[in-house]
C-alpha cells in the first residue's frame, strides 16, 4: 500500500480546537515577504520531471483551475518550460465575467495560482498556496486568451518563492495581470486530514494509479 493511502487509513483529523489555536498563532505572526530571503536556495527541476515542452494535464479532474469535470472552471492547459518554469493558456469565458464582458479578479487570480502552483510538479514537491498577491494592470475581455508564465524563484526550508505574469494579445503582448506567491511545502496528511471524506474517498478509488496520486499531488 502506497504511504499516501497508509495515511487515510490512519488519518487523525485534529481537532476543531486544534485548527483554531492553529489559526491564531498563524494570524499573529507577521506576514511572510514576497522576495525570497538572502541565501534562499536556487529552485531545482527534479530529474523525472517532464520534458521542456510536454503538458502537464490536470492534476485533478474536478480541479477548478485545470480539471475538465468542471464545466465553469478554467480548464487552464499547462506546459513545462525550461528549468523551473511553467507556461499556460486560458480562455476567459462567460461564465468568468465580473463587471459586464470582463474577467473577474478574482478567476485571474485563479488562473495565476494553478499556474505558480503547477511549478512544485517539476520539483516533485507537494505544496499548498500561502500567500498570493496579484496586481490587475489591465482589463481582460470576454473570449480573450490569457498566456501565463511562471517561474519558481527561490526555495527556504518549506517555502517556495514564485512568480508570474498573464499577457494578452499573444505569448508576448501586453501585461494583464501579473502575481508572487509563497507556496508552503506540506506532507500528503494535509489533504487527507483536512479534506471531505466522500472526495478523498472517491479520488483514492480511480484504479488508475497516476490518477490517484496525482489528485494529492503526489507523485507516483
Ligand atoms: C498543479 C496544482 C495547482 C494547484 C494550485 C492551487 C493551489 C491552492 O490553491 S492550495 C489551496 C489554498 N491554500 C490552502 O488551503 C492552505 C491553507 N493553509 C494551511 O493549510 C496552513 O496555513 C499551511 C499548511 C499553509 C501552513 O501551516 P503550517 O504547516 O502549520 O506552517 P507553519 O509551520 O506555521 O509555517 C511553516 C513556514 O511557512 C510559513 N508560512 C506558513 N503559512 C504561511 C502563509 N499562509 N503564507 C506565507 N508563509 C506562510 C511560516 O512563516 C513558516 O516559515 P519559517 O519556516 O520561515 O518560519
Amino acid at each position: 500500500m502506497a504511504a499516501w493511502c497508509q495515511a487515510w487509513h490512519g488519518r487523525d483529523r485534529p481537532s476543531d480546537s486544534a485548527v483554531r489555536s492553529a489559526h491564531v498563532s498563524a494570524a499573529e505572526r507577521p506576514r511572510t515577504s514576497m522576495t525570497p530571503p538572502p541565501g534562499a536556495a536556487i529552485p531545482a527541476r527534479h530529474p523525472d520531471a517532464p520534458a521542456p515542452g510536454e503538458t502537464l494535464g490536470a492534476h485533478y479532474e474536478q480541479c477548478f483551475g485545470c480539471g475538465a469535470g468542471q464545466p465553469y472552471g478554467l480548464q487552464l492547459e499547462a506546459r513545462a518550460g525550461e528549468g523551473v518554469t511553467v507556461s499556460a493558456e486560458f480562455t476567459v469565458k462567460e461564465a468568468h465575467q465580473g463587471a459586464p464582458g470582463l474577467a473577474h479578479g478574482g478567476v485571474l487570480t485563479t488562473a495565476l495560482d494553478e499556474t505558480l502552483g503547477s511549478l512544485n510538479w517539476l520539483m516533485h514537491v507537494i505544496a499548498v498556496t500561502g500567500r498570493l498577491e496579484t496586481d490587475f494592470v489591465r482589463p481582460v475581455p470576454v473570449g480573450t486568451t490569457l498566456h501565463l508564465d511562471a517561474r519558481a524563484t527561490g526555495r527556504e526550508g518549506r517555502k517556495i518563492y514564485c512568480s508570474g505574469t498573464g499577457r494578452i494579445g499573444g505569448p508576448d503582448g501586453e501585461v494583464a495581470v501579473r502575481a508572487d506567491a509563497v507556496f508552503i511545502e506540506v506532507k500528503v496528511e494535509h489533504f487527507i486530514n483536512n479534506g471531505r471524506e466522500e472526495e478523498i474517498k472517491a479520488a483514492m478509488a480511480d484504479p488508475d494509479q497516476v490518477r490517484r496520486a496525482r489528485a494529492f499531488e503526489v507523485n507516483p
